[in-house]
Formats: structure tokens, C-alpha cells, sequence
């Protein structure tokens, strides 16, 4: 079976700035893959080579098996990309937009699919609203739509969830997951972590053009030897310091919780010495790293270990 896609030795500068430095991706069919990076990462310009409008300086892409660059007619069906920016031609209606879209793809009589799509968008109830009348998130549900008129195999989602409310949030995801069960490739950038951690099966982190770690989540996860132990208290005990000299770090929160990060070696010892202690005990939580910790490491936000 040929690997969704494959990015081998990528490179891609604009001027001074390195965007894309030595990549090497494979997807599989059927992942749920997750593109992580911090602002100018390159996320956004692997993208747009993936989708053949940004031409790499060297290295190879296949989609399917097809050369992006050699079989650009072939792999750009195979692809749904949902872009960053809401671009739109404001002189059509909701459903001209996706008739046009269906046009562009080759895809005559496209009707049943064009309301498969709003319907699970929510749209349908606005396919005669011209694009000028649409709000921004109605504007951005229409720009996946748009990427999936074809019925594509792999779809790229692009920060999707950019400034849109709880509620497309959630019917998105929802649509995103079914077509994923259903065989779909995704591939997803976002900025909301806690979004990708719940999504994701495998996760690249980009950091300065640069893949720093793709891997299983749970096994990016595992990376980072870290517990929380948060304990509710009646009321703030006076000496915390003190009474635990071994966590590596102390923080008391409004909501009258201690919060104590320590290694997975000494969550035990560390909860005997709550138990012993006299503190009034409400509540108890042990919390492990998140994807949050592991980003945070291997990015430049992380600090010196990227240098
Ligand atoms: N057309 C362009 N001309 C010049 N520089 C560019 C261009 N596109 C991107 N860059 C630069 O390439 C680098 C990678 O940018 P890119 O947009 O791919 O990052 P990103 O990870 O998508 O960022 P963000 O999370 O902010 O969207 C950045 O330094 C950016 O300024």
C-alpha cells in the first residue's frame, strides 16, 4: 500500500530565512497526524509544498505514491487543504461557492456531495447567503467545506479552530473524526495543543524548519518525567515550602489548591508525606505531563536545549 505521503530531504528558504530545513515525513493512510510548531515553525510552507504551491528548493513529495511537482494534476484530487487564510470571491452565494470548487476539481453534478458537506458543516441552512453576509466563522466552515467538494483522501486542516466559537469547534471535530473512521487521512497543524492531544495518533514537532520529534503522542508524552499532584485544601497551610523540600516545584493556586511538580520516582513518597501531614485534605489529583511539556522542551519557547 503506498504511504499517504512522503517527505524526503525537503528544503525550502526564502532569502536568509531557512523555512523548511532537511524535512523527512511519512504518513500512513488512515492517521490522524498532527504538525506542531511555534509561530514561523514552517508548518504553513510544508503545507503549500504538499499541495504544490510553495516550490521547494530540493527534495521529493509523494502523495499517494505521486509526485506532487510531476503528478500535480493527480495528487491535488487526492488532497483537500483547508487553508489558513479565509480568502473567498464575495460576488457568490454559499453554494455557487462549492459548485465553482467542484468545477475547479473536475467534478461534475456534484449536488448530493455539495449538501453531504453543508449539511455536516451546518451550512445548509445558509447556501443561498452570499459570501458577504456570511460571519467569520460561518466564512471559515466554508473553507473546509470548499477543501472537501471532492471527497479527497487526505485532508490538511490548516488551524482550523483559529478564532472560532465552542460549538463549530466541537460539530468540526466530530465531522473530522467520522471522515477519519471512515479512512481518511488528516493532517492537522493547530495551536491549541490540548486540541492535538486529544486528536492525534502521531505527532511532528517543527521547531525553525526543522522536524524535532515525530512520534506515537503517549511516547512524546513519556518523554518528559513529570508529575502533578494537586491537593485541595480547606485552607493555605503557612510553611508549604517547608513541608516539601523534595517537590521540584510549589505553586498555590486562588482556588485553593497546591499544586506540586515532581518526577514519577517520587509521587509516592511524596503523597505518604501528604497523607501524614495535617494538612485538611478536600481533594486529590495526580496529573501526568501533557503534550504542552513536550512542546514546550523541544521548541524555542522551551529554552536552551534547541539552541
Ligand atoms: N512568502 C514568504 N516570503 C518570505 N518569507 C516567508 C514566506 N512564507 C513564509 N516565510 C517565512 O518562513 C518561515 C516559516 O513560515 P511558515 O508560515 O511556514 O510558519 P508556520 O509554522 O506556518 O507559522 P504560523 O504558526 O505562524 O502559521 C517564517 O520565518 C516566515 O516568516
Amino acid at each position: 500500500m503506498n504511504k499517504a505521503i512522503e517527505i524526503e530531504n525537503v528544503n525550502k528558504s526564502y532569502g536568509d530565512v531557512r523555512a523548511l530545513e532537511d524535512v523527512n515525513l511519512t504518513i500512513e493512510q488512515g492517521e490522524f497526524f498532527g504538525l506542531l510548531g511555534p509561530n514561523g515553525a514552517g508548518k504553513s510552507t510544508l503545507i503549500g509544498v504538499l499541495g504544490g504551491l510553495v516550490n521547494k528548493d530540493s527534495g521529493q513529495v509523494t502523495v499517494l505514491g505521486n509526485d506532487v511537482v510531476q503528478n500535480y494534476r493527480k495528487t491535488k484530487k487526492s488532497l483537500g487543504i483547508v487553508p489558513q487564510e479565509v480568502v473567498f470571491d464575495p460576488y457568490f452565494n454559499v453554494r455557487e461557492t462549492l459548485e465553482i470548487q467542484s468545477g475547479y476539481f473536475g467534478v461534475k453534478d456534484n449536488g448530493e456531495r455539495i449538501d453531504e458537506v453543508l449539511d455536516a458543516l451546518g451550512l445548509k441552512y445558509k447556501e443561498d447567503t452570499n459570501i458577504r453576509g456570511l460571519s467569520g466563522g460561518m466564512k471559515r466552515r466554508l473553507l473546509i467545506a470548499k477543501a472537501l467538494v471532492h471527497d479527497p483522501d487526505i485532508i490538511v486542516l490548516d488551524e482550523p479552530t483559529a478564532g472560532v466559537d465552542v460549538e463549530l469547534r466541537k460539530s468540526l471535530w466530530d465531522y473530522v473524526i467520522k471522515l477519519n473512521e471512515q479512512g481518511k487521512t488528516i493532517i492537522l497543524t493547530t495551536h491549541y495543543l490540548e486540541e492535538a492531544e486529544q486528536l492525534c495518533d502521531r505527532i511532528a514537532i517543527l521547531n525553525k524548519g526543522r522536524v524535532v520529534a515525530v512520534d506515537q503522542k503517549e511516547e512524546l508524552i513519556k518523554r518528559i518525567d513529570k508529575k502533578v499532584i494537586e491537593v485541595k485544601l480547606q485552607h493555605k497551610p503557612n510553611n508549604i515550602e517547608e513541608l516539601f523540600p523534595t517537590a521540584a516545584n510549589i505553586e498555590w493556586t486562588d482556588t485553593n489548591k497546591l499544586k506540586l511538580e515532581t518526577t514519577r520516582g517520587n509521587v509516592i513518597s511524596l503523597l505518604d508525606k501528604i497523607q501524614n501531614s495535617s494538612l485538611e485534605i478536600v481533594d486529590i489529583d495526580v496529573n501526568s505531563a501533557k503534550l504542552e511539556d513536550v512542546f514546550m522542551k523541544l521548541t524555542s519557547l522551551g529554552g536552551e536545549e534547541n539552541e
